[in-house]
């Protein structure tokens, strides 16, 4: 079948780094493979270091381990490897190097025929974000008469509300917003576009999604590594920036958002917009009863044993960012009014895992309570796994058979994979292919970026005063005992599951 996506150069600035080798050229490779990719294709990698075609050709492809694992053919990967093409930049803004950029793209055309349609795609340091659009315009790069032209950005988008507000007018000066493709790879992720399949194809969950019913909601998203060697690019992040701002914000939408009038990009986007601009401002003085920071110490984890961050490559001895956050937090509009939204995120912690779990109220009468403490407090929770074992579970009390009325927590267990044969596809492959097509859906529009950081700048802004005490934790645990706290008079408590199935917190013994 002929794939429906437009011919088109797609440049990639930033290509000789880590992130072209890691998730894009795989990404695209897969798209290959899959016959996504239009007849007529090119990938132009762009950046500084000196390389020729088969240079690059050789680094991201034919030396790349991120291609071993596919399984692919050699005519299929020489094949691939033919789209691939390098132009080298004394610098990312020269005019003469976007000139000359402008040129070979021509000549791409004019050799393969592959038109004048182009993705550029900003792989580099947040620093030259609004550089190289600048450039791109000045070269008249930013849009044509004789086809169209799509600028990604790669995250971090803004350091803080100011410079993200900054960063958007700047890109927006040179390029449309509906040619601006914001990325958060969370939203590329099979499970989190399901979140809204789960709430709004089912019947039965619309009368429970609310107030009246849920008890809390909590979002984690657990990794069990450090920083690595990322530490320099960490320390100048931390985990709220890093993590929380925009994947578990964006979960978050998923989550909380009203219906979309239909399933459009422009409607969707508008009820996340509407999402964040409910979230409860947590002002300087709430800070420290609604957010815990805390920075991992020297530990062992899954991954092996742990030196602290401070010790971490590329970490200063005395740094107070953060490894850890745990937050409470209320959304205030008539759905959730006094329902307690509950966040966390960390590194070197025991499992690597995203979940949410809603948790329901209880009956309004402990009916068997004189048979059994526990069906006091029988957790009825939806356990919506993101990664890994991709899924859904639901528990709820169920009777052990014999005598009187002793009950038990059971859980129905639905797996992705069971839905599916074929690999799910990455993240990275489904969005490329995405804003290939020119459907914007699972990005993120500017006015939301601005609106999550609005949330969030009040807090960076009480850490920075040094207004709120930085906890430590030891390096695969759950985390700081502080974060336990958030959850005092709103039940369950953090769900830390021993292992990533559902865990079965409750046994009444047979
Ligand atoms: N790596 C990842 O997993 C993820 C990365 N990102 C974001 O994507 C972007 C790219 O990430 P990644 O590939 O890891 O980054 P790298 O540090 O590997 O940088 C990418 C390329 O940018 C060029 N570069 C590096 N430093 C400078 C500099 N000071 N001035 C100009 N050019 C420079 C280099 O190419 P050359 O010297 O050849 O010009 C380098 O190969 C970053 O903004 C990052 O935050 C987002 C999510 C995940
Ligand atoms: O963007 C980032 O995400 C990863 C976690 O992504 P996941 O898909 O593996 O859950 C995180 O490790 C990294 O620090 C952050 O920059």
């Amino acid at each position: 079948m002929p794939s429906s996506v437009d011919s088109h150069v797609l440049v990639i600035f930033g290509a000789s780094g880590d992130l072209a080798q890691r998730k894009l050229i795989p990404a695209v490779f897969d798209l290959f493979r899959g016959g996504y990719l239009p007849e007529k294709f090119a990938l132009l990698g762009a950046s500084r270091t000196d390389f020729t075609d088969e240079d690059f050709r050789k680094k991201v492809v034919f030396d790349n381990e991120h291609f071993e694992q596919k399984d692919a053919s050699d005519d299929d990967v020489k094949t691939f490897s033919e789209k691939l093409f390098y132009q080298d930049l004394a610098s990312y803004d020269g005019e003469k190097d976007i000139e000359a950029l402008a040129a070979r793209l021509i000549k791409l055309d004019e050799e393969y025929g592959v038109g004048k349609n182009y993705i550029f795609y900003l792989s580099t340091p947040p620093k030259l974000y609004s550089t190289i659009p600048g450039a791109l315009a000045k070269a008249g790069l930013n849009e044509s008469e004789e086809g169209w032209s799509r600028l990604i950005v790669e995250k971090p988008f803004g350091y803080d509300e100011e410079s993200a507000v900054k960063l958007n007018k700047d890109i927006q000066s040179y390029f449309r917003e509906n040619t601006i493709y914001r990325i958060d790879h969370y939203l590329g992720k099979e499970t989190v576009q399901n979140l809204l399949v789960t709430r709004f194809a089912n019947g039965f969950f619309e009368p429970l999604w609310n107030r009246n019913y849920v008890q809390s909601v909590q979002i984690t998203a657990a990794e069990t590594v450090g920083v690595g060697s990322r530490g320099g690019y960490y320390d100048e992040s931390g985990a709220m920036r890093d993590m929380v701002q925009n994947h578990l914000l964006q979960v978050l939408a998923h989550v909380a958002m009203e219906p979309p009038i239909r399933a459009d990009a422009p409607s969707i986007r508008d009820e996340k917009l509407k999402l964040f601009k409910s979230l409860r401002p947590i002002t300087k003085k709430d800070v420290k009863n609604q957010v815990v920071r805390a920075q991992y110490t020297e530990g062992r984890t899954k991954s092996g044993d742990v030196v602290s961050y401070r010790d971490a490559e590329g970490v200063p001895s005395e740094s107070k960012t953060e490894t850890y956050v745990g937050m409470k937090f209320f959304i205030d509009n008539w759905r959730w009014a006094g329902v307690p939204f509950f966040v966390r995120t960390g590194k070197c912690l025991p499992l690597k895992l995203t979940e949410v779990v809603i948790t329901f109220k209880n009956p309004p009468q402990a009916l068997f309570s004189e048979y059994d403490d526990y069906a006091m407090s029988c957790d009825n929770q939806l356990i919506i796994r993101i990664q890994p074992d991709e899924g859904m579970a639901l528990e709820f009390g169920m009777k052990v058979p014999g005598e009187g009325f002793r009950v038990k927590n059971v859980d129905m267990d639905f797996f992705y994979r069971d839905l599916t044969k074929n690999d799910v596809p990455a993240a990275y492959t489904r969005l490329l292919l995405d804003c290939m097509k020119g459907e914007p859906t699972l990005y993120a529009r500017g006015d939301s970026v601005e609106a999550a950081w609005a949330f969030i700048d009040p807090i960076l802004k009480a850490w920075e005063a040094d207004e709120v005490p930085l906890y430590s934790y030891t390096a695969g645990s759950w985390g700081p005992l502080q974060a336990d706290a958030l959850w005092k008079g709103e039940g369950s408590g953090w769900r830390n599951p021993s292992d990533s199935l559902t865990e079965k917190k409750h046994y009444t013994k047979l």
